[in-house]
């Protein structure tokens, strides 16, 4: 469990993270999310010992990151798979770091496996793609066995298939028990692998929720409807339903349930070829969410 309780932290004037508290549980995937500048990766320094708070306090497992005799043995974080030097291998590197943080040197190869980096384990860091400086950052997060995982954008680089093992990989450390702290721009692949979510703007903290009422809480309840035949579209609007017809030739229907549009497709004889639910994506939800906390927007030309 990693808990903030009043975390403050100042640059000068800039508030990167303002009064925030939330808790971070265990056996979930917490989406930590928050438009750029919104002071994630303030938090996650701050979490782990490497920024000091301006006020407020952070816990690990009750207690605070400077109280921790193995510390990585707790927390566990990538902030910046670059930060590899180019001439050591893989496996160096997680040598190197498992010996200046009283890690046993068994995990190295452990962990080389479970990343799957174990066959290119000898070769310069260099010489490594994104994706596998990504995979060997996610090695490195997982040396001490932690329980709490910080994961700073783990998926970037990441090729289709990495994402998927990504996805499988935060779901399976999740349900080992840690606490999985996952953030990431990337809203599709949020929507599939947390169970819950932080959103912070400008410092602030904006929802912490389960994804699920994310979703639900703020997004239009629709139907997307397609049908053989004429006059749908007045029969739905005579029975209340506001209808927009979609690029596609199919009919956004609000304000009726999938029961009704049913109903009145039998009464008026027509044959329904779909009739899908439609909520609001991540994307959309969080957009909303954060619109008065976006600090950076592309000027409309
Ligand atoms: N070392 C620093 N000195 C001064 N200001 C900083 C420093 N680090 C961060 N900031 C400022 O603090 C605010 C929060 O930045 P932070 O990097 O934590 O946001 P973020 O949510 O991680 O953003 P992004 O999604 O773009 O990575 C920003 O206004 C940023 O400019």
């Amino acid at each position: 469990m990693l808990e903030l309780r009043g975390l403050t932290k100042r640059y000068g004037d800039t508030v990167a993270v303002d009064d925030l508290s939330c808790a971070f549980r265990p056996g979930l995937v917490t989406g930590f999310l928050g438009p750029n500048g919104a002071g994630k990766t303030t938090t996650m320094l701050v979490a782990l010992g490497l920024q000091r708070a301006s006020a407020g306090v952070v816990r690990v497992n009750g207690r605070r990151f400077a109280d921790l005799a193995v510390p990585m043995a707790e927390v566990g974080a990538l902030l910046d798979a670059q930060a590899v030097h180019p001439n050591r291998s893989g496996r160096e590197h997680l040598r190197y770091l498992a010996a200046s943080n009283r890690l046993p040197a068994r995990r190295v190869g452990e962990v080389l496996e479970r990343v799957g980096l174990a066959a290119v384990a000898g070769r310069p860091a260099g010489t490594y793609s994104l994706g596998m400086k990504q995979r060997l950052g996610i090695a490195g997060a997982l040396l001490g066995d932690p329980g709490i995982l910080l994961l700073d954008e783990p998926i970037n680089g990441l090729d289709p298939s990495g994402i998927a093992w990504a996805r499988t990989l935060m779901r399976d450390l999740a349900g080992e028990g840690r606490t999985v702290v996952l953030s990431s721009h990337l809203m599709s692949e949020m929507e599939l692998t947390a169970d819950h979510l932080v959103v912070i703007g400008r410092g602030r903290l904006i929802a912490d929720t389960s994804l699920a009422s994310f979703l639900a809480g703020a997004a239009p309840s629709a139907l997307l409807v397609r049908a053989e035949g004429p006059g749908f579209a007045e029969a739905l609007r005579a029975a209340g339903a506001t209808v927009r017809p979609e690029p596609d030739g199919g009919l956004a229907v609000e304000g009726l349930d999938a029961r009704a549009v049913g109903r009145i497709a039998l009464a008026e004889r027509i044959v329904l070829t779909e009739l899908t639910p439609r909520r609001g994506s991540l994307e959309e939800v969080f957009m909303t969410a954060t619109a008065g906390a976006v600090d950076y927007r592309g000027g409309a030309r």
